[in-house]
């Protein structure tokens, strides 16, 4: 079942993520990051890694991608705010840059 990140869970869940480049949406309870690549090709390669655990874990990100750049927001649509499914993808955008 997935829940809205309680208070408590907040600090430890997204404090090393804040610290990594994330912030929060203004006016939303979303997290968004600005990831930067070398090429085009890189840019898209990393997607494509993304989207299959995006699939596996069926949490998807809102994403737009210009040639090297690829803006991302995580929410959890069916709680209508951030779930720790959010933090999870965030961490593993992080690896796999
Ligand atoms: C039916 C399906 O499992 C749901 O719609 C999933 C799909 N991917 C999702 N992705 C995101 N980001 N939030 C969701 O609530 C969500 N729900």
């Amino acid at each position: 079942m997935t829940e809205r990140l309680s208070e408590e869970t907040r600090g430890p869940l997204l404090g090393p993520l804040f610290d990594s480049g994330w912030a929060m949406v203004d006016g939303r309870d979303a997290l968004w990051k600005q990831f930067k690549f070398k090429s085009f090709v890189d840019a898209f390669a990393w997607m494509t890694k993304v989207a299959i655990w995006a699939e596996k874990w069926d949490h998807h990100p809102e994403w737009s991608n210009v040639y090297n750049r690829v803006d991302v927001v995580l929410t959890t649509h069916d709680v209508n705010g951030l779930s720790a499914l959010d933090a999870k993808l965030a961490r593993k955008m992080d690896s796999l840059r």
